[in-house]
């Protein structure tokens, strides 16, 4: 039997960065998998349980969750619950400056993403945690301190007053600005880089139309405008969130009801009768316009005592809908490793931060990556031509060519892999351009050649 751990996850439940409520998921999957392996789990949370408190926002938030975190819940059993209340994305709709909008879909066969609601998941997660006989949920403690040598953990509890606790391992779950890892930073040849980028994200909703959804409910709908961005994700009620990506300083211009709508109308026209002229103004300045920021450390651990996952240990920027995802595959990667080393943690979490940190950096990379893209190469037209592009060469060399967004979001294949993979195809497609262009120019020559002759 697997010896007990006690587990202190910081799966803190409130606002991050722009103050919407966001709430922790990796943590809350994390306490599951440790519990359904037999250990002794304590979650410590530093918020109020979301499941009692009314004081919710009333914004539906989601986000879309694809292959890699699905399998890290079926790996628990939890993937049938989750993914019914989830809505499918069979392909991306982009609307065009003129109001125009085109579907290109994700693959064959009905391949899609889901768009899921925060909140939801993250009650679905506790509320499976909590009924585990071996799993204790203890909101509003907060972290103060790890002692690393003493291998204790200050916390302040819901009175104020201070507990310490000696667990067997620690995981730090607590998000992009994590106090586990803040206590990591202090031992020596711990690596650390944080980015913040100059864009900001602004929400907004697209309310139903008489119960209905004001546009097609089965897609993630893109608006490509070079600088900035915006994205509709569905939710259950009807509702779409919006996700408004843009430079704070062209933010900082926006300082008007008028200007609002001066700039809805210049640059998303067909998004301002669907959001609501009143609705779009109120929810412009209402709504906090949050930070995006990407976190890399290494390693992972600390000896056999601590583990960071999810944000805690590689915050990324949302341009690949992948942060979740990827906090999810932590709990896979992990999980896989404590059983192939038989829960011997000395050597198991190395093992972990070995692993996974040239992944995890990898989709930090390729998040960043496409936030450049999208912001200098990506019109509605140049978005459309290069999806295009990308399912015709797929369904040409099937086996060769994968589009690199298929390969992130509809597969397994480590993310580093994917990096590699894309070099590669990336080769054999100029080459087989470069051929393609040589057999044209020599056929167009042979064939006016032909025709002097005659
Ligand atoms: C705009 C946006 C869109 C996104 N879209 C997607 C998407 O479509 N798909 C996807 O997979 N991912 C998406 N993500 C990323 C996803 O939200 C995160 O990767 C995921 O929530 C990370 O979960 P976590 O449990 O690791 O950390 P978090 O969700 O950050 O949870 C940690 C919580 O702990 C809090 N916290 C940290 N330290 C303390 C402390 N000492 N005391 C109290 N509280 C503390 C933090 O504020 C946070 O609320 C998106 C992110 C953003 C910002
Ligand atoms: C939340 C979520 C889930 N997936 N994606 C996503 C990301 C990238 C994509 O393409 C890569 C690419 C598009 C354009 C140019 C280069 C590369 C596609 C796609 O192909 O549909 C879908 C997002 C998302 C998140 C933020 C923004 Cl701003 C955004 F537009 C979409």
């Amino acid at each position: 039997c697997v010896r007990a751990c006690l587990i202190c996850l910081f799966d803190n439940l409130g606002c991050c960065g722009g103050g919407h409520p966001h709430i922790s998921q990796v943590g809350a999957l994390n306490a599951v998998y440790f519990a359904r392996r037999g250990c002794n789990v304590d979650v410590y949370e530093a918020r109020d349980d979301i499941r009692q408190s009314k004081t919710y926002s009333g914004r539906s938030i989601n986000l879309a969750l694809s292959t890699r975190g699905i399998q890290a819940l079926k790996d628990v059993g939890l993937d049938e619950m989750v993914v019914a209340t989830g809505i499918p994305m069979y392909g991306r709709m982009i609307h065009n400056p003129t109001g125009g909008k085109y579907v290109v879909p994700y693959g064959k066969d009905n391949q899609a993403i889901l768009s899921v609601d925060r909140r939801k998941l993250n009650e679905l997660l506790l509320t499976t945690a909590e009924k585990l006989p071996n799993v204790s949920l203890h909101f509003e403690h907060k972290l103060t301190e790890v002692d690393v040598k003493a291998r204790n953990l200050t916390l302040r509890a819901p009175d104020r007053s201070t507990i310490t606790v000696k667990p067997d391992l620690v995981v730090g779950s607590d998000g992009a600005y994590s106090s586990v890892r803040r206590h990591l930073l202090q031992q020596p040849r711990f690596n650390y880089a944080q980015t913040y980028i100059a864009h900001g994200y602004k929400e907004l909703t697209i309310p139903p139309v008489d119960g209905k959804f004001a546009m097609e409910a089965n897609y993630l709908h893109i608006w490509p405008r070079h600088e900035f961005m915006m994205i509709a994700l569905p939710n259950q009620d009807r509702s779409f969130t919006c996700t408004l990506f843009m430079p704070f300083d062209i933010f900082a211009t926006i300082s008007t009801p008028e200007l609002v709508l001066a700039f809805f109308r210049e640059n998303f026209a067909d998004a301002i009768p669907l959001i609501g002229q009143e609705r779009l103004v109120s929810d412009f300045f209402t709504n906090p316009t949050s930070t995006l920021m990407m976190v890399k450390c290494s390693p992972y651990h600390i000896d056999d005592f601590a583990v960071i996952i999810g944000d805690a240990a590689h915050a990324m920027v949302p341009f690949y809908g992948q942060g979740m995802n990827c906090g999810f595959e932590d709990c896979t990667v992990l999980h896989r490793l404590l059983g192939e080393h038989n829960m011997d943690l000395a050597t198991a979490l190395p093992a972990y931060s070995k692993e996974r940190n040239p992944d995890a950096e990898a989709i930090c990379d390729l998040a960043l990556h496409n936030y450049v893209e999208m912001r200098h190469h990506v019109t509605s037209t140049s978005f459309l031509l290069r999806k295009k592009l990308d399912s015709l060469l797929h369904s040409l060399m099937p086996n060769t060519f994968i589009p690199l967004y298929t390969m992130v979001t509809f597969s397994r294949i480590p993310y580093a892999e994917v990096i590699e993979r894309q070099k590669w195809q990336d080769r054999v497609v100029s080459r087989a351009g470069y051929l393609l262009l040589g057999a044209s120019v020599l056929g167009a020559a042979l064939l006016a050649k032909q025709r002097l002759t005659k």
